[in-house]
């Protein structure tokens, strides 16, 4: 990471502070760049909401947040958190094309003490931490109260929801500012497992040579969670899973995969590769895809009694390009499922012809069974990372009897490496203005298309029962090779 000794006083505004995704993820990730010293000398942060808070009563909740979500202010010096906090402010009573509320008030009076006397020197960040819906008006109300000078601006996903309010979206956002200055948060592009995915197939030859249908039988991109929705229940029943993960999270790691060796690392290779890997996504048709809903999601307060929005959704998606051509791309998400998992994962092909017997060849007294998908290689990219291999060895001791053995790096162990949570990296990119790690609008126009079936209603909703692995429909779409987890 680069400190941030050359970055401008920055204030950083951000709208959607009380929520859920600000206590869980952007608040904490702000104390530990305070702790870990990745903050420009000079910073303020100012939330933002609708309703009236004072600074101390914003601070309050920050503690009691990062008390929940950690890094807990306690474990570490008083000082820091007493620094950090001095730091943070509140603008209440919202804020629209109308009426500001607090914010303008409040913006002026940062870049005044950040300033030492220019208050045009200081780098405004605006990150918008709110229901996408939203997105439009905040942006407008930003160019009505002359914010966006000086400032780069941070969405949240999903950018739309639809290919109409996508374009829509876009249009009101390139009105006001410019691309150079836009990034469109996908947190799974930060986590350190998927910068992985490149470093391992573009300088490891065994891999790089792999890495398509010939050698690839089957990609699965599987994160079931065990987690609820009742704590963003009105958010989440208008959102559902297709919207939530599919075709943001998961459509991103499926391009890092897809995607043709970019010309270079810059930013803007990277995010070409990726988004030219969108724009060869076969639109999902009704047969690609499976949605479900838990059963008594429609019992939970501020879900509806007829709710139909989806909690779960299993996808099978091709990718139309010589590399990847019939291999079918596997996505599965879910809530209150079985288990909790960010697995990505290439099942390697059977050797054909050799002195093992492949599956489909099982039985046949003249050689040693090939066990079923035992040959994968895993990202997981939850936590802190790790990748994992796994083999087809010769049981020890015994003749000519295979076994399967997993051998792991966990990214955390790694010596002289310090693996940091996306949001971390994200937030600290957005400071320094690297946006490798962000989407661009030609990666995300094709994203609509591409959803087909998964958005257009045409897959029925069917239930299945918390704590599961989702509706059994979901299985056949995996068929031959299987999901890779739930041993299924
Ligand atoms: N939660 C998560 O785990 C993640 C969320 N995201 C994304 O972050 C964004 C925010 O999500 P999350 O925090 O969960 O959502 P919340 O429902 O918690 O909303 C965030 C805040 O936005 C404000 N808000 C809500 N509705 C409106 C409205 N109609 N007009 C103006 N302000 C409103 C509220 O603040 P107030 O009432 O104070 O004005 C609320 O606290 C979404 O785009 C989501 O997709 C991305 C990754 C993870
Ligand atoms: O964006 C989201 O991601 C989380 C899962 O990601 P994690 O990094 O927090 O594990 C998901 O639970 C949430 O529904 C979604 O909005």
């Amino acid at each position: 990471m680069t400190d941030q000794g050359d970055t401008p006083p920055t204030v950083f505004v951000l709208f959607g502070a009380s929520g859920d995704l600000a206590a869980r993820l952007v608040l904490p990730a702000f104390f530990r760049l305070a702790q870990e010293k990745l903050l420009p000398a000079q910073w303020q942060l100012i939330g933002s909401g609708r309703r009236q808070l004072s600074d101390d009563d914003f601070r309050d909740h920050v503690h009691e947040k990062l008390t929940e979500f950690g890094p807990k202010p306690e474990d570490g010096p008083r000082e820091v958190w007493d620094e950090f906090a001095s730091r943070l402010h509140f603008a209440g009573n919202g804020f629209t094309a109308d009426d500001p509320g607090e914010l303008v008030d409040k913006v002026a009076q940062a870049e005044q003490e950040l300033g030492d006397g220019d208050p045009s020197s200081v780098q405004r960040v605006h990150y918008l931490g709110l229901p996408p819906t939203t997105f439009e008006a905040y942006t407008e109300a930003l160019a009505a109260h002359d914010l966006v000078e000086r400032s780069r601006v941070v969405y949240e996903k999903p950018f739309g929801t639809s290919l109409e309010s996508f374009r829509s979206l876009d249009e009101a956002v390139h009105r006001v500012y410019d691309e150079s200055v836009i990034y469109r948060i996908d947190h799974f592009l930060g986590k350190e497992a998927t910068q992985q995915l490149r470093a391992l197939r573009f300088a490891n030859g065994l891999f790089g040579s792999s890495w398509d249908r010939h050698h690839v039988a089957a990609v699965q991109i599987d994160v079931p969670e065990t987690l609820d929705v009742a704590d963003r229940a009105e958010f989440y029943d208008e959102t559902g899973a297709v919207l939530d993960m599919l075709v943001t999270h998961l459509f991103q790691v499926a391009a890092e995969i897809a995607m043709e060796p970019p010309k270079s690392l810059a930013a803007d290779d990277i995010a070409q590769a990726r988004a030219d890997a969108v724009k060869a996504f076969r639109p999902l048709t009704t047969d690609d895809v499976v949605r479900g809903q838990f059963d008594g999601y429609r019992d939970i307060d501020e879900v509806a009694d007829d709710s139909d929005t989806e909690t779960f959704v299993a996808a099978r998606m091709f990718v139309d390009t010589d590399r990847w051509r019939d291999v079918p791309f596997l996505m599965r998400t879910g809530k209150m499922m079985a288990e909790s998992h960010q697995k990505v994962s290439l099942v390697m092909r059977d050797p054909q012809g050799g002195p093992y017997c492949a599956p489909d060849e099982a039985g046949n007294p003249d050689c040693a069974d090939i066990p079923r998908r035992g040959n994968v290689v895993r990202f997981d990219l939850s936590g802190d990372g790790e990748l994992g291999i796994s083999m087809n060895i010769e049981l020890p001791g015994s003749a000519s009897a295979l076994t399967t053995q997993w051998t792991t790096i966990s990214l955390h162990d790694v010596h002289g490496g310090d693996p940091l949570p996306p949001y971390v990296r994200l937030i600290h990119d957005i400071l320094l203005g690297d946006r490798t790690l962000f989407t661009r609008p030609d990666g995300l126009e094709e994203v609509w298309e591409a959803a087909g079936a998964a958005l257009d209603g045409s897959a029925e909703i069917r239930p299945y029962e918390r704590g599961s692995w989702g509706p059994s429909e979901a299985l056949r779409l995996a068929e031959p090779v299987g999901w890779t987890l739930g041993d299924q």
